[in-house]
């Protein structure tokens, strides 16, 4: 692997007395817009000898450095060669701090572990629990500067464009909420997910208060703060739920959190460590391989199932424009799986296709519903659908892919059809991140910038009107573009 300069290295810190040359490089995230951000932990005595440059949009760290290896203390599943930490930052939000969960001795963490009270956030999406709140839950979803990313000049048009679509997509999402019994099961599932984290971590001596934050609905995400607060926690890991980043889902989540610590100064100076992505860790890869190998076992000819995985989809411009790390992060995360599966003799085909595409723009392709056609034209008979970018059960995987794509596939041909469960609770998957967690522990830093350190823009009435008028003037126009015509008469959205 070539070697590369980074951007700005903020601060790096030797650890006395751990034997480990190590370990806190933090990078500022003012990169230019499109470019990402690494955000990681350690390395050798002699610099920053092991960083990686896979691509030109991103940067990888590796935690094998060769005096690390050789230090028989240090030898343990956070240090194996193999493992690979990406930290990646979104160039648009303006965050300090990533998730540096490498290099440091556990037990030393343990020492010190009664004088700490530790708290773990779990962020989720969130889901209506009834039909009523579809509505609204939608208009927060897409309120969201980060799920419909308007320039800049067209910002004043979020919240009525957000109503508007909320109003139009509501009839088509309740029908989909009906058909799972009346509302989403994520609230349910993530508390039980948090409870079962706790006691991972209590079996690991780290006794730990598990909060869940939605972000699009109850319990919000500044309700679990206030508890946060409430209960004086010391030090804070932040984990998102999905296995793999995308700006509009973990971006999201981690821009508000960043929004809402920067106004608190109890908060601004909170020990906080957020895992950003976790896709390539151990033990979410062999229980996702588990999870298939199981459901493969339940067909006639295990050997001539298509393994299917299905993401959710993002729109294209996340990825080509934003320099969303979502796409890559996928692939990669089906290769591991498949590279583990193969390590277990099973050597299936497979194939990735996008699912959920929301309005009139392009969204990553292949779409699953085309795929699904396509492979029942050319003769697959058997079929497993694996959902890939969430833990849980929710309206995608119950509605979408087990009633809708079912039936799509079958009646394209398709005779055999399977579904692997989401993770949910699997024993060895909440282990691995309560591992995480663990490990996630010793980077705790303050995660925001104190309000005086964060530069606003000027406030200038004269500008601001005048950017509203032609703003407005554009957005008529855009309004009337054929495409959004189009999307609105046969209800895209
Ligand atoms: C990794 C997972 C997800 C990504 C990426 C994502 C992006 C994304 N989603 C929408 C629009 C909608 N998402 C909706 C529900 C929904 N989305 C995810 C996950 C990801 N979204 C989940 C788990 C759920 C289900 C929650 C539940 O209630 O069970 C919905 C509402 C449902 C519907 O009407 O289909 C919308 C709308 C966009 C626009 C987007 C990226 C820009
Ligand atoms: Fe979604």
């Amino acid at each position: 692997m070539e070697t590369t300069s980074l951007c700005r290295v903020l601060s790096y810190t030797k650890l006395p007395g751990s034997g480990l040359c190590n370990s806190d490089v933090r990078f500022l995230s003012s990169v230019p817009r499109g470019r990402h951000l690494a955000c990681f932990s350690r390395h050798s005595s002699n610099g920053f000898s092991d960083f990686h440059k896979p691509s030109s949009k991103t940067l990888v760290i590796s935690n094998s450095c060769s005096k690390i290896q050789n230090d028989a203390v240090l030898k343990g599943p956070f240090l194996s060669d193999d493992i690979i930490q990406k930290r990646i930052l979104n160039s648009q939000a303006n965050w300090s701090v990533g998730a540096c969960t490498l290099g440091e001795n556990v037990e030393s963490h343990h020492a010190h572990a009664t004088e700490e009270k530790i708290g773990v956030l779990l962020l989720n999406l969130g889901g209506p629990e009834t039909l009523q709140d579809v509505q609204p839950f939608l208009y927060n979803l897409f309120a969201d500067p980060d799920i419909i990313r308007l320039p800049r000049l067209f910002k004043f048009l979020q919240r009525p464009l957000a109503k508007l679509i909320s109003v139009l997509r509501a009839p088509k999402s309740k029908e989909g909420y009906a058909a799972i019994g009346g509302g989403s099961p994520l609230r349910r599932l993530t508390d039980e997910q948090a409870i079962a984290i706790r006691m991972a971590l209590e079996a690991k001596n780290v006794n730990a208060n598990v909060y869940v934050g939605m972000r699009y609905w109850y319990p919000f995400t500044e309700e679990a703060i206030e508890q946060i607060k409430r209960d004086r926690i010391t030090k804070l890991v932040v984990l998102p739920l999905y296995p793999q980043f995308s700006i509009s889902t973990t971006g999201s989540s981690v821009r508000v959190l960043h929004d809402i610590f920067r106004e608190d100064a109890y908060l601004s100076r909170l020990p906080v460590s957020v895992i950003l992505s976790w896709y390539q860790r151990r033990g979410y890869i062999s229980s996702m391989a588990d999870l298939i190998k199981e459901e493969l076992e339940k067909f006639a000819k295990p050997e001539e199932v298509m393994i299917f995985f299905s993401a959710h989809g993002v729109p294209v411009s996340y990825v080509v424009d934003a320099g969303d790390p979502y796409k890559d992060q996928m692939e990669e995360c089906i290769y591991l799986i498949m590279q583990e599966l193969k390590a277990r003799g099973i050597a299936n085909d497979h194939t990735l296709a996008y699912q959920s595409r929301v309005g009139p723009v392009q969204w990553l392709k292949p779409y699953t519903d085309e795929v699904l056609v396509e492979l029942g034209q050319k003769g697959v008979k058997s079929l497993l659908a694996v959902p890939i970018s969430f833990v849980s059960e929710h309206i995608e995987t119950l509605e979408e892919i087990d009633m809708e794509y079912k039936h799509l596939a079958l009646k394209s041909g398709i005779e055999n059809w399977g579904r692997v469960p989401a993770l949910g609770c699997t024993s060895s998957f909440i282990t691995d991140l309560a591992d995480a967690i663990v490990e996630a522990l010793p980077s705790a830093k303050a995660l925001s910038a104190s309000r005086e350190d964060v530069e606003e823009p000027e406030y200038d009435p004269v500008r601001y009107l005048v950017k509203l008028f032609f703003g407005s003037i554009l957005a008529f126009f855009l309004l009337l573009t054929p495409r959004v015509v189009h999307a609105f008469r046969n209800h895209v959205f």
